[in-house]
């Protein structure tokens, strides 16, 4: 597939989302032209992409596909190849305010003595300017931020001899604490059940609605969050397609992103895609007048 029978990546910004009917909402993230490679390995180019207070924008793709990679751009971790890109008006830089990030799931060491609530700390802490809060009003706080994840009853429990669901929460608490406008989640639900991936998914649905936070929801799985989701971000094979889930998740537009036929059936609301590659094969530009075609 070469880049003219590409899948319509977006050519101009998208218009808000319902989400974000307010004609007068700026973007809190925004990129133009954006792309990134490792090496001559495209994994996206040409994304442009407004991401609207209060969206919820799942970002989708196979292994590899460049989801976690385009969170570390948005955190100003990692520096795009080429394009423009501002995050809550600026461009990303480290331990930016006012933005939350609940990194991919990785249960912390049984040893780590670190309490529920020592974490959530480090989360306010950790990202403020200015004076220190004071002990009393930093503990109130904290116990804030573990109560509204539900997650008091453990606050002083040591996070390593916490559930993978538990944990969870915590990092949800921690990214919390930084009051995002904008929340980054990788992989939230992963190894969780399906009733704690409800729980989380709440947690954030929450944020959203009451603090018009967007959020940006890296998952292998569209189903737990379907009734969510906004917009969809599919990464394949250096390309990309955004739109809402009805017009992405689907059989023509999968096909055509991933160069192959893909089957996108619906069973009693869930979404399943079927044929899809597991792997991203490597895609070496060919240094086209747009920048490089597929192999
Ligand atoms: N610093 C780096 N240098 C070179 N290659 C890298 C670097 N960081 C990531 N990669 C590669 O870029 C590709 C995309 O990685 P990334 O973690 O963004 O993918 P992903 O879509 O989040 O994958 P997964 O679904 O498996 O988590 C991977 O093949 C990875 O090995």
């Amino acid at each position: 597939m070469d880049r003219a029978q590409a899948p319509s990546p977006a050519a101009a910004p998208l218009s808000p989302p319902a989400v974000a009917a307010d004609s007068t909402a700026t973007p809190v993230a925004s990129l133009r032209g954006a792309a990134l490679s490792y090496g001559d390995r495209v994994l996206w180019q040409d994304l442009d992409l407004d991401v609207w207070p209060g969206e919820f924008l799942a970002v989708l793709g196979p292994n590899g596909s460049g989801k976690t990679s385009l969170l570390r751009v948005l955190l100003g971790r990692q520096q795009p190849t080429a394009g423009a890109l501002t995050v809550l008006g600026h461009p990303p830089r480290r331990g930016g305010r006012h933005i939350g990030y609940v990194p991919q799931q990785k249960s912390l060491p049984a040893h780590t003595m670190l309490r529920a609530r020592d974490l959530v700390r480090l989360g306010l802490e950790g990202h403020r300017w200015g004076l220190p809060l004071t002990p009393g009003t930093a503990r109130r706080r904290v116990d804030e931020l573990l109560e509204s994840v539900g997650a008091t009853s453990y606050a002083d429990v040591p996070v390593g001899r916490l559930s993978g669901g538990e944990q969870q929460r915590v990092r949800i608490a921690q990214a919390l604490a930084t009051d995002p406008r904008i929340l980054l989640c990788d992989e939230p639900l992963l190894s969780l059940d399906l009733q704690h991936q409800r729980t989380v998914t709440a947690l954030v649905d929450r944020r959203r609605r009451t603090a018009s936070t967007a959020v940006v929801f890296v998952t292998h799985e569209i189903n737990p969050v379907l009734g969510l989701v906004d917009r969809v971000l599919y990464l394949a094979r250096g390309g990309h397609r955004i739109g809402p889930p009805d017009e992405v998740m689907t059989t023509s537009a999968l096909s055509r992103l991933y160069g192959t036929h893909v089957d996108v059936v619906r069973v009693h609301g869930r979404i399943v895609v079927v044929g899809a590659p597991d792997a991203v094969p490597v895609h070496h530009p060919t240094g086209g007048p747009n920048g490089g075609g597929r192999p």
